[in-house]
């Protein structure tokens, strides 16, 4: 600060380093659950310009979170440095009924990334995920069949078939945000090729490229692209990721690809843009 005439001045704003700060999110990841929503923020915060939370926050589809406010939702975003983008990935927003409207509230110009996969495959991680959670609370897994099949038919109440159903859920979110607010990220191709994927994004997004090739390497063992940051530091996603599918009969498979080619043929019109799916 300067005395001038006896008055002291405030400092000035152009010579104060701005501290880091929490602000809302500028980026949303909605899901969609086991599609890669993971790996899709690890590998933006790649980017310098990117400051990601580390955990699912569940804010806009918890009540119980919903109800502390947007006080609460802030302190549970990381430390941004000036001018860097918050992200945040909760994949059971996409497919959560009032999850849309409460964000279009909050911050009607959030950027919201989407990332799909191809959907009985998808269908089958979920099955996968809810497995291993009931083994580990010592529960007994059910077989896929059980759950997937009612009198023969495919049962629409298995909420891994349903929230696969994209377009169901994508028809509330065009409701509350215009399609320029979304992105779109290919989750099978994420895997395949993480840059060129990685690089739309970052288009998207409007950020300097700065993700290149010496950011990711295969890793054999995995089977997946691990990731190495600017500090050459090594990184593959946890164990959980990339787990092997339970062998499906010919027949299910058959039906379920059947059964997604109209809800695809949905989704596709929806968002003006087809995925690779057979
Ligand atoms: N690089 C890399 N390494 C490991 N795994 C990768 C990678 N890229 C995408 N994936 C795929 O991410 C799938 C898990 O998706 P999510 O992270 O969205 O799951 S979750 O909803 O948060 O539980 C996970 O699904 P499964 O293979 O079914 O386990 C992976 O296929």
């Amino acid at each position: 600060s300067v005395l001038v005439s006896g008055v002291i001045s405030p400092p000035d704003a152009a010579l104060t380093p701005r501290a880091n700060a929490r602000h809302l999110p500028d980026i949303i990841i909605i899901g969609v659950r086991k599609a890669g929503t993971r790996a899709l923020i690890q590998m933006l915060r790649l980017h310098t310009s990117i400051a990601a939370a580390q955990n699912e926050v569940h804010f806009f589809d918890w009540d119980s979170h919903y109800e502390r406010g947007l006080d609460w939702y802030v302190d549970q975003m990381p430390e941004a440095q000036p001018g860097q983008l918050t992200v945040e990935k909760t994949p059971a927003y996409f497919t959560s009924r009032d999850v849309p409207q409460r964000i279009r509230l909050a911050k009607p110009d959030a950027r919201l990334l989407l990332i799909v996969r191809e959907p009985t495959e998808r269908l089958l991680s979920d099955y996968t995920q809810v497995y291993h959670n009931r083994l580990e609370k010592r529960k007994r897994p059910q077989p896929l069949e059980t759950l997937l099949l009612r009198n023969g038919e495919l049962n629409l109440d298995y909420k891994p078939l349903n929230r696969s159903l994209y377009h169901t859920h994508m028809q509330r979110w065009l409701q509350a945000f215009p399609i320029s607010s979304f992105h779109l990220v290919d989750g099978d191709a994420l895997v395949r090729e993480p840059l060129a994927e990685m690089q739309k994004v970052e288009a998207f997004l409007k950020l300097e490229p700065q993700i290149s090739q010496n950011n990711f390497y295969f890793n054999q063992t995995r089977g997946f692209f691990c990731l190495r940051d600017g500090r050459q530091q090594q990184r593959c996603l946890h164990s959980s990721k990339g787990r092997k599918h339970p062998q499906v009969s010919p027949h299910i498979l058959s039906k379920l690809q059947h059964f997604f080619h109209e809800p695809n043929r949905r989704f596709f019109e929806l968002v003006g843009r087809t995925f690779d799916w057979k």
